[in-house]
C-alpha cells in the first residue's frame, strides 16, 4: 500500500486501547506527529515518538487542546463494548455520544480536516439474521437495540457522518468524515474479549456451545483493521477524491465462521478439549437476560462480572455477516489472512494452557454448579402451576 502520510500530525482518542494503539504504532512509521488521547495508558511500552495524553473525551477543554494542530483524527475511543461495561448507561451515553460531539466541535473549531469514526456492526444488528448484508441496509431503529453501547454508537455514527461537510473555522475547508464498522477485534495481545473467553476455559465454565451450528458470524484481526483505517483516512484526501467521505464502510477478514468454531484453534492450542454439548440459544438468552436483572439489582453493591449479556449472545450465536464490496471497491481494502496460531502463542508466553489435570473436588464442585445453573434456568422457564 502506498500511502503518504509524511508531515501528518494524527490524533487518536482511544489511543491507549488494544486497536488505537496498534493503529498509533504503524502510523508512527510515517507520521511527523501521533498523539494517543486517552483515559487510560495503553499497557505497552509507549515506543519512542509517541506522544501518550491522559485526558478524557467527556471535558471538552481537554478534547480542545489535543485537538489543536492535528490533520487528522482517528475517533476509536468508546466505553460499554462488553461484560459489565454494557450495563452502565450513564458513562456510555456520556463517553460515546457527548465524547462524539466534543471532538466533531473541536475539529470545525480548529480547523481539522479529517475524521475517522471507529463504529461497529451493531448500528445494523439488533439479533436478527443478516447474511451478506451491505451499507445500503438502514440503522436498526435505535428502540430495538438491546444494549445502549450499540444504540450510542448509533447515534454517534450518525452524527459523524452528519458532520460530513460541516465548514470548518476560519474558512478554512470543510470536515471530511467516514465511518468504519468492524467486526469482532482479535489479535495477539487482545484485552477485550480473549482473555475472558481463555478465563472461562481454564475455569471450566466453557463446557457447551449454544445457537444452530449452521450460524456464521465474523471478525477482524487488527492489522487488517489497521489498514482499512490507514486506507480510510487517505480516502478523505483531495488527492483521493475524498471518495470516502461521508460514507460507511464494514470491515472484517471476509470470511464468515461459527463462532465456536472459530474458538476452536484457541480452546485446542492451549490443551483443552472442545465442547460436544450443545444448548439452543433462547436458553442461553433467557439466562442471560436474568444475569442482566441480578446485576441490575445488586450491581451497585457488587458490580459483578456476567458471564454473559443479552447482546453478546446474540452477537456470537445469530448469523450476520456483511459484503466487503464496498470497502474493496472505493477504499481499495483487502483483508490478508491470518489465524489464531498467534495468539495462541501470545497466552502459552504468559504462562496460559493446560498443564495437570483440575484436582476432582474442584471438578465435582464446578460440574455440580453449572448442573444447578442450568436446571434452575429450565425450572424458571416452566409455567406456574395453577397461574
Ligand atoms: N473490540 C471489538 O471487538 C470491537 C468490535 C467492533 C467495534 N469496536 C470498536 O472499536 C474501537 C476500539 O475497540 P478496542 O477493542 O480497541 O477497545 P478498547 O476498550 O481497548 O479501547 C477503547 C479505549 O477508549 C478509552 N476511553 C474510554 N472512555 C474514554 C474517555 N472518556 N476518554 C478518553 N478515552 C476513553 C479506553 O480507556 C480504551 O483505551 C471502539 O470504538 C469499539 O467500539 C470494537
Amino acid at each position: 500500500m502506498e500511502v503518504n502520510r509524511k508531515d501528518n500530525s494524527f490524533l487518536i482518542t482511544g489511543g491507549g486501547g488494544y486497536f488505537g494503539f496498534r493503529l498509533a504504532c504503524a502510523l508512527l512509521k510515517t507520521s511527523s506527529k501521533v498523539v494517543l488521547f486517552d483515559v487510560s495508558p495503553p499497557i505497552q511500552d509507549l515506543p519512542e515518538g509517541l506522544i501518550f495524553m491522559r485526558a478524557d473525551i467527556r471535558d471538552y477543554a481537554q478534547v480542545e487542546k489535543a485537538v489543536r494542530g492535528s490533520h487528522c483524527v482517528f475517533h476509536i475511543a468508546s466505553y460499554g463494548m462488553s461484560g459489565r461495561e454494557q450495563l452502565n448507561r450513564k458513562l456510555i451515553e456520556e463517553v460515546n455520544v457527548k465524547g462524539t460531539e466534543n471532538i466533531l466541535r473541536a475539529c470545525v473549531a480548529h480547523s481539522v480536516p479529517r475524521l475517522i469514526y471507529t463504529s461497529t456492526f451493531n448500528v445494523v444488528f439488533g439479533g436478527q439474521e443478516i447474511k451478506n448484508g451491505d451499507e445500503s441496509l438502514p440503522y436498526l431503529p435505535l428502540h430495538l437495540h438491546p444494549d445502549h453501547y450499540s444504540r450510542t454508537k448509533s447515534i454517534a455514527e450518525m452524527q459523524v457522518l452528519k458532520a460530513n461537510n460541516l465548514a470548518l473555522s476560519n474558512s478554512t475547508g470543510v470536515l471530511r468524515t467516514c465511518a468504519l464498522r468492524p467486526a469482532g477485534i482479535y489479535g495477539p495481545g487482545e484485552q477485550r474479549h480473549l482473555p475472558r473467553i481463555v478465563s472461562y476455559i481454564e475455569n471450566g465454565i466453557f463446557r457447551f456451545v449454544y445457537g444452530d451450528p449452521d450460524s456464521l458470524v465474523e471478525f477482524v484481526h487488527v492489522d487488517n483493521l489497521v489498514s482499512a483505517h490507514l486506507l480510510a483516512a487517505d480516502a478523505l484526501t483531495e488527492k483521493q477524491q475524498c471518495r470516502a467521505a461521508g460514507q460507511a464502510y464494514f470491515i472484517s477478514d471476509g470470511r464468515p465462521v461459527n463462532n465456536f468454531e472459530f474458538f476452536r484453534p484457541l480452546v485446542e492450542g492451549l490443551g483443552y478439549s472442545f465442547p460436544t454439548l450443545r444448548l439452543p440459544i433462547s436458553m442461553i438468552y433467557f439466562f442471560a437476560f436474568l444475569t442482566e436483572m441480578v446485576h441490575f439489582v445488586v450491581g451497585r453493591i457488587y458490580n459483578f462480572q456476567p458471564l454473559l449479556t443479552r447482546t453478546e449472545v446474540y452477537k456470537t450465536g445469530v448469523t450476520h455477516y456483511f459484503s466487503m464490496r464496498k470497502a474493496r471497491e472505493e477504499l481499495g481494502y483487502e483483508p490478508k489472512l491470518y489465524d489464531l496460531e498467534d495468539v495462541v502463542q501470545w497466552f502459552q508466553a504468559r504462562g496460559h494452557g493446560k498443564k495437570r489435570s483440575r484436582s476432582s473436588i474442584r471438578k465435582l464442585i464446578l460440574d455440580v454448579f453449572v448442573v444447578v445453573a442450568f436446571v434452575a434456568v429450565l425450572l424458571s422457564c416452566l409455567p406456574v402451576v395453577g397461574q
